[in-house]
């Protein structure tokens, strides 16, 4: 290289807006540049001679160790990824964060360097980017996504799965006890003389209720395999993966009976005045060729027959069988 061009090289080295360190072969520093002078408050006169994992002795026995001693001795490069090696290095954005102890995230590449003329020996040169404000964009952005698809799968009103999450799941429950050959069970469960509710108490008080026998619903599924959903109205639908008849019939015993135990109120919710449930119980049996639709269907047909035998109660059904025995 041209002489005249080395003072070039040197403000190159010192305005470039990433770390630039450089090792030789015992890992003593001889390169330190002013941005790792200001990210890490140690000053390049101080940090020359000596030995990286002396002066830093937290890199030891870690990811960056490793790659500056594949670099010296195998002459590997290594990318060390921001998402497995946050912060490793003891870099600061700036004076309120060292106060806060908040590093920041660090995009790290650690290569080898060889000289034109073959003297030198091994030296490593070590690249550090700032990558927070990515990192920090794409927390925001995982956040957005966690929200939207919260909001894209649960209920508005309530809080509890909404009726595409429940379509998804059934679908998903179906197969599955068809492919262990295992039990699926479901519950359908609608609030009773709810219109009278709404017109006498106001839609803003039917919400309310909405909101009460969900949430009371919720909180009696234990498992996380159970799924409450709304599915439309005033109407909520319970999956419950490897639960038979008795058992689905428990759980919907225990569900009725703790609506009842909420007393809410309703003057015109016949004869108990109060909020009640009628519930219609469907099971996919071992081996039983059904499709969601059946299964659906079967529990809607109970729950309209525990409507029509007066409401305030639990009537269990079998699915039908799809046409043909087969699931589409
Ligand atoms: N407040 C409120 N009401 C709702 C909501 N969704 C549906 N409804 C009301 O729920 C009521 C359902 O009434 P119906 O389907 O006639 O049933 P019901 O009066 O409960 O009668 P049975 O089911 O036969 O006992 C309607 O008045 C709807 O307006 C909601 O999100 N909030």
């Amino acid at each position: 290289m041209h002489p005249s061009r080395l003072p070039l090289l040197e403000s190159v080295l010192e305005a470039v807006s990433a770390g630039i360190v450089v090792v030789d072969q015992d890992r003593r520093i001889v390169l330190w540049n002013k941005w790792m002078s200001r990210h890490t408050g140690c000053a390049a006169h101080k940090a020359l001679g000596m030995d990286l994992f002396e002066l830093m002795p937290e890199l030891r026995g870690g990811r960056v160790e490793a790659a500056v001693t594949q670099a010296l001795t195998n002459h590997f490069s290594s990318l060390l990824s921001p998402t497995l090696n946050r912060a490793p290095f003891p870099l600061y954005s700036n004076p309120a964060a060292i106060a806060r102890s908040d590093r920041m995230q660090q995009a790290i590449a650690v290569t080898p360097l060889a000289f034109p003329d073959g003297q030198g020996g091994s030296h490593c040169l070590i690249q550090l980017n700032d990558v927070s404000m990515a990192a920090a964009r794409e927390k925001l952005l995982r956040e957005q996504t966690e929200l939207l698809r919260m909001q894209t799968f649960s209920d508005g009103l309530t809080g509890v799965a909404n009726r595409r999450a429940f379509d998804a799941a059934i679908d998903r429950e179906v197969r599955r006890a068809k492919r262990n050959g295992g039990m699926l069970s479901l519950l359908m469960i609608d609030i009773d003389h709810f219109k009278p509710y709404n017109d006498h108490y106001g839609h803003q008080k039917g919400d309310w209720c909405l909101i009460q026998v969900s949430a009371a619903l919720q909180a009696l599924l234990q498992r996380s395999v159970d799924m409450l959903a709304r599915y439309g109205g005033e109407e909520f639908a319970v999956i419950l993966p490897d639960n038979d008849p008795r058992q689905a019939l428990r759980m919907a015993e225990t569900l009725h009976e703790r609506v009842l135990q909420l007393a809410i109120p309703h003057e015109y919710g016949g004869p108990e005045q109060q909020v009640t449930v009628s519930i219609g119980v469907a099971t996919l049996q071992a081996g039983q060729t059904a499709t969601p639709a059946a299964l659906i269907g079967a529990a809607d047909g109970a729950l309209y027959a525990a409507k029509r035998q007066g409401r305030n109660r639990i009537v269990s059904a079998l699915p039908e069988q799809a046409p043909g025995g087969q699931a589409p």
